[in-house]
C-alpha cells in the first residue's frame, strides 16, 4: 500500500486509532454533466478511517481493526456501487462515499459498548482526487 499522507483531526480523546484500506470498485455517476465519469469505469479507492475514544474493550482494543476492514472493504471490494442496496437514491461520487462510511462506520461502533467515534473520513479515489468528511457536528 502506497503511504498517504492526510490532514489531522484535533480532538481531545485518550486514544485515536488510524486504519488504511484499498478497495476496488466500478461505479458511474448518472448525468451527463458529469462527462466521461457517466460512463462505467473503475476505482481503487484508498480510505483511512480515523477513530477516537477514552474506553478500550476486554481486548484493549479501540475496535478490532479487521472490523473496520470487514466493514467497508467486505461490502464496497469488486462492487458495483450504483448497484448496491446501501446507494440506493445516492449517487457514488467520493463526497456521498464518504458519507455514507461515516454512517456505515459510526453505526457499527454505536452498538460497542466502549463508544468509539468515527471522527474522520479520508477517501482517495484517484491519485489527484480525495475528499474528507468528518460528520455533522
Ligand atoms: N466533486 C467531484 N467531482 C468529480 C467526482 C466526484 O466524485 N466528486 N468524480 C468524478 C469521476 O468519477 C472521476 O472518476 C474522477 O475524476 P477526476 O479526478 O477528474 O479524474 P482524473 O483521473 O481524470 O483526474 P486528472 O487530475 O485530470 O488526471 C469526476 N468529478
Ligand atoms: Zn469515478
Amino acid at each position: 500500500m502506497i503511504p498517504q499522507l492526510y490532514p489531522q483531526v484535533p480532538h481531545n480523546y485518550i486514544f485515536e486509532l488510524n486504519k488504511d484500506m484499498n478497495f476496488s470498485s466500478a461505479h458511474y455517476i448518472p448525468d451527463e454533466r458529469a462527462g466521461a465519469c457517466a460512463r462505467v469505469h473503475g476505482h481503487t479507492y484508498f480510505l483511512n478511517l480515523t477513530i477516537g475514544g477514552n474506553e478500550l474493550d476486554e481486548l484493549g482494543f479501540l475496535i478490532n481493526f479487521s472490523e473496520l476492514k470487514q466493514l467497508i472493504h467486505g461490502r464496497f471490494d469488486h462492487q458495483l456501487l450504483n448497484e448496491l442496496p446501501e446507494l440506493a437514491g445516492r449517487i457514488p461520487s467520493t463526497e456521498k462515499m464518504a458519507e455514507l462510511i461515516h454512517e456505515l462506520v459510526q453505526s457499527h461502533l454505536n452498538t460497542l459498548p466502549n463508544q468509539p467515534q468515527c471522527l474522520q473520513v479520508f477517501l482517495r479515489e484517484t491519485p489527484t482526487s480525495y475528499v474528507v468528511y468528518r460528520g455533522a457536528k
